[in-house]
């Protein structure tokens, strides 16, 4: 038995939610450039779950399904008040209260087909409620109520802010939760989808993904890069400092990807993003410096920028708070976890591959007493 490092290449599960060929990316054979310009965050849900596009009956009906599932427990409400707030990051708290949910939800452990995906639309329509509830109470303001006559990416920014956002802000907010929605069998995917093939439950499946995405290999790379642009801080700071990490033999966060050789086709819609929007907010220079870096590393290492790269500029130029940027790529992500899950329910098999034991021989085991 040999090990492949990381599992590169192998191929763990069929599937049909979404693809990565030639480094093209395509939900249910839609091309992602397609669906980033045509289709909302609602309709892409809609789409990794049924795997075909809802009517404009079926989208309404979708909605307000949606809609009337965004509510939270109290008690939820209140745990976030009892956390060490300056001390939790938000995918920490995410982590914890998507686990928490579960314990007020009575279907948590009914496994019947109908009540998973009725947890999978409680569980997509609740995160952003629980994202910006915590964004809002660490700061000592009360949570915003959802809107149920708003859509999903204008209800995020209505709950975040406690203002109706701008159109040019919903559209740009849709757009990047169009682009993070689902990625075959990324990291975090994987994760739920191991957790549930023993027949755990939604909730558990969500909570791990969440583990697994908070790590900044994975999705906690777009709060690395707003940190490394926060430090750069001006367009002739950048050369030097990632010369020096160069030099140095550090990652630059937001580039490199296991699978897009080419690059990452997400890439280009956030970079456009990200120009308009820091042009917008009198802050180009957070795009300026972002295009320097690009030059710059990928002259040098030949590897384009993946998703995280430039979303980090596109969050902040929407008024977003750093260290929420890996909780909206959760609140986006968790459509393409729950297709996931149901569809590994639905074919399930445990997933559990061997280890390369490279450890000690047998040995003779000696007494405590006589070590
Ligand atoms: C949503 C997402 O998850 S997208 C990915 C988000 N993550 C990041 O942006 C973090 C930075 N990128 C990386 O760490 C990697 O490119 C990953 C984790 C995305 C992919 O990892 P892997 O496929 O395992 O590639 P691996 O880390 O082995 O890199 C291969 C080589 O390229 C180098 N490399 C890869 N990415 C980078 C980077 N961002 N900066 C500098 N060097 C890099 C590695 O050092 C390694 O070089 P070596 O062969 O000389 O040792
Ligand atoms: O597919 C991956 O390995 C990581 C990624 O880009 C994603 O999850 O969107």
């Amino acid at each position: 038995m040999t090990a492949t490092r990381g599992l590169e290449g192998i191929v763990a599960t069929t599937s049909s939610i979404s693809s990565i060929i030639d480094d093209t990316l395509t939900y249910v054979g839609y091309d992602i450039d397609t669906l980033t310009e045509n289709a909302s965050f609602e309709e892409v849900i809609y789409l990794l779950w049924n795997r075909t596009l809802p009517t404009l009956e079926q989208l309404e009906a979708f909605k307000k399904e949606l809609a009337s599932n965004a509510s939270l427990p109290e008690q939820v409400i209140q745990h976030f008040r009892t956390y060490p707030i300056n001390d939790v990051h938000p995918m920490a708290a995410l982590r914890t209260a998507v686990s928490l949910l579960g314990l007020y939800d009575e279907e948590a452990d009914v496994m019947e087909k109908n009540a998973n995906v009725r947890k999978a639309i409680r569980l997509q329509a609740k995160l952003p409620t629980l994202v910006t509830a915590f964004a809002r109470i660490r700061k000592g303001l009360e949570p915003v109520a959802p809107k149920p006559e708003l859509g999903f990416a204008a209800n995020f920014l209505y709950m975040l802010t406690g203002k109706e956002p701008e159109a040019i802000a919903v559209e740009a907010f849709d757009k990047a939760l169009v682009l993070h929605a689902d990625h075959e069998l990324n990291a975090s995917t994987f994760t739920a989808r191991v957790c549930v093939a023993t027949l755990s439950d939604v909730y558990s499946g969500v909570t791990s993904a969440i583990g697994a995405l908070k790590g900044p290999l994975h999705g906690g790379a777009n709060e690395q890069v707003m940190k490394m642009l926060s430090e750069i801080g001006s367009l002739e700071n950048v050369e030097p400092y990632i010369r020096e990490k160069l030099a140095n033999k550090e990652k630059i966060m937001g580039f490199g990807h296991r699978v897009y050789r080419k690059g990452d086709p997400r890439a280009k819609h956030l970079r456009a993003m990200s120009e308009k929007l820091t042009s917008l907010t009198g802050e180009p220079h957070w795009y300026e410096m972002s295009v320097k870096i690009e030059e710059i590393f990928t002259a040098e290492k030949k590897l384009p920028p993946n998703v995280d790269f430039y979303s980090a500029s596109v969050y902040h130029s929407l008024g977003i708070d750093h260290d929420l940027f890996t909780p909206i790529f959760a609140v986006s992500r968790v459509s393409g976890w729950l297709a996931h899950i149901l569809e590994q329910y639905d074919n399930n098999r445990l997933i559990r591959p061997r280890a390369d034991y490279n450890g000690p021989g047998i040995q003779t085991f000696v007494p405590i007493q006589e070590r």
